[in-house]
């Protein structure tokens, strides 16, 4: 697939969630550009994954409009890998990683229509990109933890995706494989796929992402890590002092002016 750079995949213009009587965000905008990869970072709680899930539809917006690849409503989960919580997924259903990654594109065509060549083209290609080809047989409640996050990923990848959205993808993996998907990420970028990432993990997001988004119940700050060389939008996400132990380990240098330090 093509990927014009200055073409925007998503837009989204204010955009809003409730919960109840709870209003966990409202008038939330955001474009992402083909080729941008951006980081969504916040507090637990702050709305990261009520956001992703806002986009994709999954949760009801009580206002706002998405768009995807110029696509609306369910549409737009055609052009969307969505990478869950790994948590938020049965590992116990009876099912080998070749077909659960096939799943990811079940959706693409009519229900009553098998996998076609293409759609195991792109299942198999997804697979070996993440480096699990040798266990594609292997039932998944038999995996690791990084071994299944790779599943997750794989099944977005099958969808050969404009836009993908990862929620904590590095959650409980050790460095090693952390690295190795954020190496994944980085050519998926390059290939001009845009990638929007919330993790917790905010070394990492500073070092790899060309973009970050500060979030608590709404976007704080938004840009590039050079640009937010202020602590106080880090210390008002947060909610740490400016003066932190924790913030000054993250890889900014703030006295600097914010290049990674
Ligand atoms: N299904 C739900 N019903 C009611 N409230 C919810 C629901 N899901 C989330 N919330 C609330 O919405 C707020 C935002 O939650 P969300 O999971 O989006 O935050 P998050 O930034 O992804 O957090 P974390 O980093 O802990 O995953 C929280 O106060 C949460 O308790």
């Amino acid at each position: 697939m093509q990927h014009d750079r200055e073409e925007p995949v998503l837009v989204a213009e204010g955009l809003g969630v409730d919960y109840g009587p709870a209003t966990v965000f409202k008038d939330v905008g955001l474009t992402v550009r083909a080729g941008e990869f951006v980081g969504l970072l916040g507090p637990n709680g702050a709305g990261k994954t009520t956001f992703m899930r806002a986009l994709l539809g999954l949760v009801k917006a009580h206002s706002g409009v998405v768009e995807v690849a110029g696509l609306r409503g369910k549409k737009l989960r055609d052009a969307v890998g969505y990478v869950p919580q790994r948590h938020s997924v049965a590992w116990d259903f009876p099912i080998d990683i070749y077909s659960m990654v096939l799943s990811g594109r079940l959706s693409l065509r009519p229900w009553w229509r098998p996998a076609s060549r293409e759609d195991h083209i792109a299942a198999a290609h997804a697979i070996k990109r993440v480096g699990l080809w040798g266990l594609r047989g292997r039932p998944v409640e038999k995996l690791s933890g990084g071994q299944r996050q790779r599943v997750l990923v794989a099944r977005a990848l099958a969808r050969e995706p404009e836009l993908l959205l990862l929620d904590e993808p590095f959650t409980g993996l050790d460095i090693p494989t952390t690295e190795q998907l954020l190496e994944l990420f980085r050519e998926l970028v390059d290939s001009g796929v845009a990638v929007v990432m919330s993790t917790h993990n905010i070394s990492e997001a500073v070092y790899s992402c060309d973009r970050l988004i500060l979030f608590n119940r709404g976007i704080v700050a938004d840009g590039g890590p050079e640009e937010l060389a202020d602590p106080q939008p880090w210390s008002a996400t947060f909610g740490v002092d400016p003066h932190s132990r924790w913030l000054a380990g993250i890889g900014l240098d703030f006295a600097a002016g914010g290049a990674h330090a």
